[in-house]
């Protein structure tokens, strides 16, 4: 008798593994942080054999942990960072190169180049995504560029191209493919044909070679080899971390609105059965494919969210651990004024500026730890209501509640403050291990351990709800302040 479904969450700093029952609730997890690379300045490598033993290693763990037999397991699912690039021999399963992450810059001359040849709009037409480094293809054309001998050994059909699910899935299965949710982030990936596209593998030089099969989100893919877990377990279920959470946060319906509180915020609105062109500077996306239908998503997502609380911390040393933030946050009544815009790597959405740069304005004197304190943890809130905004006039339909989850999604006064920015409630689920049980339902579907996504959505419960308690006024004056402050951090690298 199967009673579980196994979720392998592979995530930029760690590799988890968590065992679901059939109610939808966590029966163990097993976590493994592996080694991050920083071969030169703007440069983010895994070791893509990192990246596999550790998911292995937590997978067995779990398993082990819980007393579970691989064979009481009805299905596996992934759900991974994503656009994060592996090159590997179709033959021997060896890498011939380190993964280049999504956080690396190395291409982002590539990417000015192509701006200035204007192909971003094409780009953006056909793939939903706006022309950046943080996207596979041009990762994929650096490699086959600078790895000896790779274009010819891929242009002869022996090298493999995957993202992290398709990497994971060549090890657990044999097979090479990537789901359409993944493959909408490689940006060679056509949203509205749901197939590789042509002119943009001849613009970046891909041959059609390494690319992997297309598979939808939820579809048996393959067994696990017997030796891996002592018996063979399906796969069934694949999606890119932000769309696992989604899914996983129940958002089912056109307007249906998430925010992940990690490192970065990632936020996603359900967009319907087709994909929205963003007008706002917001990437459209590939939800997930079910059962031949698919459905799309808006995503916006900021760099420096729960990471601007780490540089507190780590950076200026005003607080022992993250979660200390609240207490100093709230050791003063109010921001005194002052704002910070956490633009350490840039701006991501609306503002895509990789030139902006931190900035702290509005001191006083009067300024204490405090203050500073307080506004890190606005910036988090003030950077997702942009989004938020920009969603709105994209996608023309009511937001009535933005559903919460990650790590800083934990600090109650953030939460409060992003619902009173918003204007809607914030909810945050009782189950905050959404991306893997994202995963989970998309695999428990496919084997019939979940017979529908309305049993699934009847699973989701609320947690805590906070409403609303900011005036319409004082809202917009708050807005319109923070806008101010991010005017003062744009450009500011490029004038330097
Ligand atoms: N109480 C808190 N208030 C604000 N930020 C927090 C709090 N607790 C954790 N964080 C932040 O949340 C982030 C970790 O969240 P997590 O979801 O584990 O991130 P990721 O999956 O991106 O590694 C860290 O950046 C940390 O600083
Ligand atoms: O690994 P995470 O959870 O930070 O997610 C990374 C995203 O998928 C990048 O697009």
């Amino acid at each position: 008798m199967t009673r579980y479904v196994l979720a392998l969450d592979q995530g930029t700093t760690s590799s988890r593994a968590i065992l679901f029952d059939l109610q939808g609730q966590p029966a163990g997890m097993a976590q493994e942080e592996y080694p991050q690379h920083f071969p030169q300045p703007g440069w983010v490598e895994h070791d893509p054999l990192d990246i596999w033993s550790s998911q292995l290693r937590v997978a067995r763990q779990v398993l082990k942990d819980a007393h579970v037999d691989a064979s009481q397991v009805a299905a596996i699912g992934i759900a991974n960072q994503r656009e994060t690039t592996v090159l590997w021999d179709r033959a021997t399963g060896v890498p011939v190169a380190p993964a280049i992450v999504w956080q690396d810059r190395r291409t982002a001359e590539a990417c000015d180049a192509l701006r200035a040849a204007g192909k971003a709009p094409r780009i953006q037409a056909n793939t939903g995504l706006e022309l950046d480094a943080y996207f596979s293809a041009t990762k994929l054309a650096w490699l086959l560029e600078h790895v000896p001998g790779a274009r010819a050994r891929a242009e002869k059909g022996e090298l493999c191209f995957g993202t992290v699910d398709s990497w994971l899935a060549f090890k657990l299965t044999g097979r090479h493919v990537t789901d359409v949710s993944n493959a909408s982030r490689t940006m060679l990936f056509n949203i509205h044909l749901l197939r590789w596209d042509g002119e943009l593998l001849d613009l970046f030089g891909i041959p059609d070679t390494v690319l992997p099969e297309v598979v939808a989100s939820s579809e048996e893919v393959g067994l696990t080899h017997a030796h891996l877990f002592g018996h063979p377990i399906p796969l069934t279920g694949i999606a890119g971390d932000q769309q696992a959470a989604t899914f996983g946060q129940a958002c089912h319906r056109q307007g249906m609105v998430k925010n992940t509180y990690g490192t970065g915020c990632f936020m996603l609105m359900h967009a319907g059965a087709q994909p929205v062109a963003s007008t706002n500077r917001l990437l459209s996306t590939v939800g997930w494919k079910i059962n031949g239908r698919t459905d799309y998503l808006l995503e916006g997502s900021v760099f420096m969210g729960g990471a601007t609380v780490q540089w507190l911390r780590d950076g200026l040393g005003i607080i022992q651990q993250s979660a200390d933030v609240e207490a100093l946050a709230l050791s003063v009544p109010d921001n005194g004024g002052v704002y910070m815009v956490p633009a350490f790597a840039g701006l991501g959405a609306p503002h895509w500026d990789p030139y902006a740069r931190g900035t702290l304005v509005g001191m006083t004197r009067g300024t204490t730890k405090g203050h500073i304190a307080r506004a890190a943890v606005e910036a988090i809130a003030y950077q997702s209501a942009e989004l938020l905004d920009a969603m709105r006039r994209d996608a023309a339909c009511p937001v009535t509640e933005m559903r919460a989850d990650g790590g800083a999604a934990r600090n109650d006064t953030l939460m409060q403050f992003q619902a009173d920015l918003l204007g809607v409630p914030v909810v945050r689920p009782r189950v905050t291990e959404t991306t893997a049980l994202g995963a989970a339902y998309l695999a428990g579907l496919a084997v019939g351990f979940w017979r529908s996504r309305e049993e699934i959505a009847a699973q989701w419960q609320a947690e805590r709800r906070f409403e609303p308690r900011m005036a319409d006024d004082e809202r917009a004056e708050r807005m319109a302040r923070w806008a101010r402050a991010v005017e003062r951090s744009t450009g500011w690298a490029a004038h330097a």
